[in-house]
């Protein structure tokens, strides 16, 4: 296996650069494994002290918009994120099927499949009893199945279950892997989707996206040659940019207010 190759200082200086000198700045944040630092926990993620405080000069640097767009409900995105009732920072939840806008006062769309997502969640949560390890997230279009705490054959095992279950009831949901994650929506929108309405809602010219996981490539492929592209820690990926981890990237965007703040 080959050698994971990090952006030199060199590289981070010049992106940082060419980000800071957008005519207006989206920075569009995948959350967990990016901002947070993945724990086993989902609720008890939080985002690291530095990363929240890069992103809360940036959300008040002159024409910089700042949004975390994620696969968590924006339900459970506002409360992980500690929203604040004056925030100034877009959130994009359920990957990009609902959305806040600061100053809005609703949070989110209906499901029009909530009887089809109800049974289906409740048949996989049977599913998957006595799997150690195991279990379901109730999501806002579908579900989760979490095996971060089990053995590798009982979370293969657990993952053919719900596979099978959704293959015969819904075919039609769209299947995600993540970090010892597989999840099924009725909604199809991606965080390319998501990075892409923003985009326009604010009229930037340059984004800067970063993300840990297969669900963030979406939104990674969908840059133009003037964007940023960051990929946090390994795995496959088309980004440009690659830092270590959420430390890395913390201190990257805080690199990133300071310059866009004019320090
Ligand atoms: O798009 P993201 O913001 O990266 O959200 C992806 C999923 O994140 C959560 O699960 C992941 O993080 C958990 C907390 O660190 C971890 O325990 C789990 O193993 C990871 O898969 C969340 O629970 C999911 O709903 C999100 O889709």
């Amino acid at each position: 296996m080959s050698a994971v190759a990090y952006t030199t200082p060199d590289g981070i200086a010049e992106a940082v650069e060419r980000a800071a000198s957008a005519r207006h700045l989206l920075v569009a944040l995948d959350f967990d494994g990016t901002l947070a630092p993945l724990v086993d926990e989902p609720m008890s993620a939080r985002m690291l002290p530095a990363a929240r405080e890069a992103l809360t000069r940036l959300a008040q640097a002159p024409e910089t918009t700042v949004a975390l767009v994620s696969g968590r409900t924006l339900e459970h995105l506002a409360e992980i994120s500690e929203r604040e009732p004056d925030s100034r920072i877009h959130l994009a939840g359920s990957h990009g099927a609902e959305f806040w806008h600061p100053g809005a006062r609703a949070d989110s769309e209906s499901d029009d499949d909530a009887a089809l997502r109800d049974d289906l969640t409740a048949r996989a949560e049977q599913m998957v009893e006595g799997i150690a390890g195991a279990w379901i997230e109730h999501k806002r279009f579908g579900f989760g199945l979490h095996t971060r705490l089990a053995d590798r054959t009982s979370a293969a095992d657990a993952a053919a279950r719900i596979d099978e279950l959704v293959r015969a009831e819904a075919p039609m949901w769209r299947r995600r892997t993540g970090q010892d994650i597989l999840e099924f929506a009725s909604r199809h929108e991606g965080k390319d989707s998501a990075v892409r309405s923003l985009r326009e809602r604010v009229g930037a010219d340059v984004v800067v996206f970063a993300g840990d996981d297969v669900t963030d490539e979406d939104a990674l492929r969908s840059l133009g040659a003037g964007d940023v592209g960051i990929r946090v820690g390994g795995g496959e990926s088309v980004a440009a940019y690659r830092v270590p981890d959420a430390a890395a990237l913390a201190e990257m965007l805080g690199r990133l207010a300071e310059a866009r703040a004019g320090e």
